[in-house]
């Protein structure tokens, strides 16, 4: 049996819901074995971020080269990264190792508010990690800040992936859950061709916390399997819909999406068929 294999690097969700602890639990719905590096302990829970602590840059360059010199990762994502010198350990590192199936998810700010990036690292994000990525990720906010304009609609979107693009990275995706017309969340990817727009309908829910993690988890995951960015995202979009759709309403605040909704879904089908 082959065993994919995919590796996080990210920062430590104590709540569950998003960052590393979400991206582990998508890859093993996904079928994938889940590998971790961390970058920063965060309290959190559905109310908010409590506290964040990130780790020394070579506690992080540790646990890279841990994975890097045994175990092989057929893809690679980044989430919340937080500072300078910890995205630099991480572009040289993904580098040396030659992870070109990479995945940046350039996590900024938690919905609560809380800054997970400090400003003044948006540049070496832009500088040093996005000509490496197969795929990035960014939300609306985060599309706005990295291509320097701001987004109103679809045609916005398309300008800003372009913008992005010309930064390096192979493919964009903007994902629109900060966006909506019509009732209507969608998601373009841009691979310097054309636009695709992956539409679904909005989900009336506050129960969103982690989605932008468990989405670009699942998209890391289906590129671990040998499936194209254009598969992945579609496989990714479904994950997520049912994920939020299938919502565990935990917490008295913004409730983490249900990773096990996709796969038990996918087996009430097949069972529904023999
Ligand atoms: N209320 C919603 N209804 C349906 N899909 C949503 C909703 N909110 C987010 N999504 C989907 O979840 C994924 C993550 O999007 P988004 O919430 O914009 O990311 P982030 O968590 O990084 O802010 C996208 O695929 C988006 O379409
Ligand atoms: C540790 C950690 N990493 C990333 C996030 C942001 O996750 P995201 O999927 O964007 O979801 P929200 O926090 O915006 O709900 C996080 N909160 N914590």
């Amino acid at each position: 049996m082959n065993i994919y294999k995919a590796l996080t690097i990210a920062g430590s969700d104590s709540g569950g819901g998003a960052g590393i602890q979400a991206d582990l639990k998508t890859f093993q719905e996904l079928g994938v074995y889940g590998m971790s590096a961390l970058t920063a302990v965060t309290a959190q829970n559905t109310l908010g971020v409590q506290g964040v602590y990130p780790l020394e840059p070579a506690a992080v360059a540790q646990q890279l080269d841990s994975v890097g010199e045994d175990l092989t990762p057929d893809a690679v994502k980044t989430g919340m990264l937080f500072s300078s010198d910890i995205i630099r350990t991480v572009a040289d590192k993904i580098r040396q190792y030659g992870w070109n199936n990479l995945v940046i998810d350039p996590v900024m700010v938690a919905k609560g508010g809380s800054s997970l990036l400090l400003r003044e690292a948006v540049q070496s994000l832009i500088d040093h990690l996005l000509p490496l990525a197969l795929v990035t990720t960014p939300n609306i906010p985060e599309a706005e800040i990295l291509a320097d304009m701001s987004i109103a609609n679809l045609q916005d979107c398309e300008e800003a992936a372009k913008r992005i693009r010309q930064m390096g990275s192979q493919s964009v995706v903007i994902k629109g859950g900060h966006g909506s017309e019509n009732g209507i969340v969608t998601d373009v990817l841009y691979d310097g061709r054309e636009f695709v727009y992956m539409e679904s309908p909005r989900i009336d829910t506050r129960h969103t916390h982690g989605t932008g993690c468990t989405y670009s988890a699942a998209l890391t995951a289906e590129l671990a399997k040998g499936h194209s960015a254009a598969e992945a995202v579609r496989t990714a979009k479904a994950f997520i819909r049912a994920a939020i759709e299938d919502g565990l309403g935990i917490g008295s605040g913004h409730g983490p999406t249900n990773h096990f909704a996709y796969g038990r879904r996918l087996r009430a089908e097949g069972s529904e068929r023999q």
